[in-house]
């Protein structure tokens, strides 16, 4: 393809993307691969550049722009080289005209942030700065996690030299960006998943272990349910584990299963819940359970490395929508914790609103709980909780906290 097809083709991709964040349809990732399996004509090094063309869109435009041609006008603004290519050639877009240009100069000028005003502004209320607010952006690293039931620290390292272990987690080793992980014996056999640090770091402060009833309200595919189930097993060879893995979405829990047989885990006890009767499937284990974690549906703006466009597609009411979720979550878990039983509370947010803020709220409407986070060489305090952060703990955004039943 001309370098001018590929911008062609760039924009053709972010209308889509702009439509589906509008209608919460599909997210990038599936757009774009559903784009190229239809336009086999795009080489390897078409899909590359095109892609890098969307994804530079994605992540340096702070406001979801009104469509594609739009986007990359903006971009344009700032690189002549792509501004040449708007030649109207064949196969090119048409010439961008004085009136685009300072549509674009003008939305430019209106929003310095790589985020929506409105969510830059919660993010400094968050006293996330500038600094942070863009490494949210940024490129994330492959983190992957060992199963110590069925390989050790020396054997992955061997496995990948060049990976790095991370100081405090474990299980935890950092590879070079690109490395083909599924292309590994230890992947092709169970031993490695991917997960990134900071939910790694969210399971680790769970401190799960054999014996205990563990409840992952919120498991969805299962990404800390093994985490957990991994931690329980250690290096025992226990046939059961006492772990119920439930979620309101039937897609997601039937991954789960597959997932633990990979990992040669025991299996994993799963409940689907209706949302607001969650009580009702859950109503044999009130007050029974050592451990709840809620890893609660978020904003996901600790995560937004993975999918940018995911803060495009965030406004205050499904903001406001995923906070009243996660507070009656709480209260659904308060319900299944034993006396001196603990309850662990994560969201892949920054966000005061998600984190923080509805943990006090938590301990205002429920005075027979405490606070007992364990002393951790990452994250920061942040209320009755740890926040990790990007540039500081150089993982996800998280906020995690670890809270005690000391009712009766
Ligand atoms: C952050 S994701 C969980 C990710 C998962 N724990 C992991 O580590 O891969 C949040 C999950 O909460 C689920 N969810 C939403 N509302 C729920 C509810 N009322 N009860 C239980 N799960 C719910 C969503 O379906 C989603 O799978």
């Amino acid at each position: 393809m001309i370098p001018q097809a590929r911008v062609e083709a760039a924009i053709e991709l972010l209308d889509q993307i702009i439509q589906a964040v509008r209608d919460e349809g599909s997210a990038a990732d599936r757009l774009i691969s559903q784009y190229f399996k239809t336009r086999r004509y795009a080489g390897s090094k078409d899909r590359a550049a095109i892609r890098s063309l969307v994804y530079r869109a994605i992540r340096e435009i702070g406001d979801c722009p009104i469509n594609g041609r739009a986007a990359m006008i903006q971009l344009a603004q700032n690189d002549a080289e792509l501004a040449f290519l708007f030649d109207g050639s064949m196969r090119a877009p048409a010439p961008i005209s004085d009136k685009e240009f300072a549509e674009a100069a003008k939305i430019s000028q209106k929003n310095t942030s790589l985020l929506p005003a409105w969510l830059a502004e919660k993010m400094a209320a968050s006293d996330i700065d500038t600094a942070e607010q863009n490494a949210l952006l940024g490129r994330a690293p492959l983190d992957i996690r060992f199963n110590p039931h069925l390989t050790d620290i020396d054997t992955v390292l061997a496995a990948f030299p060049e990976g790095q272990v991370i100081s405090g987690l474990p299980y935890a080793v950092r590879l070079p960006e690109g490395t083909k992980v599924d292309q590994s014996p230890l992947w092709k056999s169970g031993a490695i998943e991917i997960q990134d640090a900071g939910s790694q770091w969210a399971s680790s402060i769970c401190q799960a272990q054999l014996g205990m009833k563990v409840i992952d309200l919120c498991a969805g595919a299962g990404g800390k349910s093994l985490a957990l189930a991994s931690d329980m097993l250690a290096n025992n060879n226990a046939a059961k584990l006492d772990l119920i893995a439930c979620d309101t979405d039937r897609n997601r829990l039937s991954r789960l299963q597959p997932r633990a047989e990979r990992a040669k885990l025991p299996p994993i006890e799963q409940r689907l819940l209706n949302p607001k009767q969650e009580e009702k499937a859950l109503g044999d284990l009130a007050h029974q359970a050592d451990l709840v974690l809620i890893d609660a549906p978020c904003s996901g703006s600790g995560t937004w490395r993975r999918n940018p466009e995911a803060r495009w597609r965030l406004n205050p009411t499904r903001l406001q929508r995923v906070i009243d979720t996660q507070s009656h979550l709480l209260d659904v878990a308060s319900q299944l914790v034993r006396p001196n039983g603990y309850l662990v509370y994560v969201v892949c947010s920054v966000l005061d609103d998600e984190g923080a803020n509805q943990i006090t709220a938590f301990l205002n409407r429920h005075p027979d709980w405490t606070v007992e986070n364990p002393d951790i060489q990452a994250g920061c305090l942040r209320g009755d909780g740890r926040r990790f952060t990007v540039l500081q703990d150089k993982s996800d955004g998280f906020f995690v906290s670890r809270l005690r039943y000391i009712g009766r």
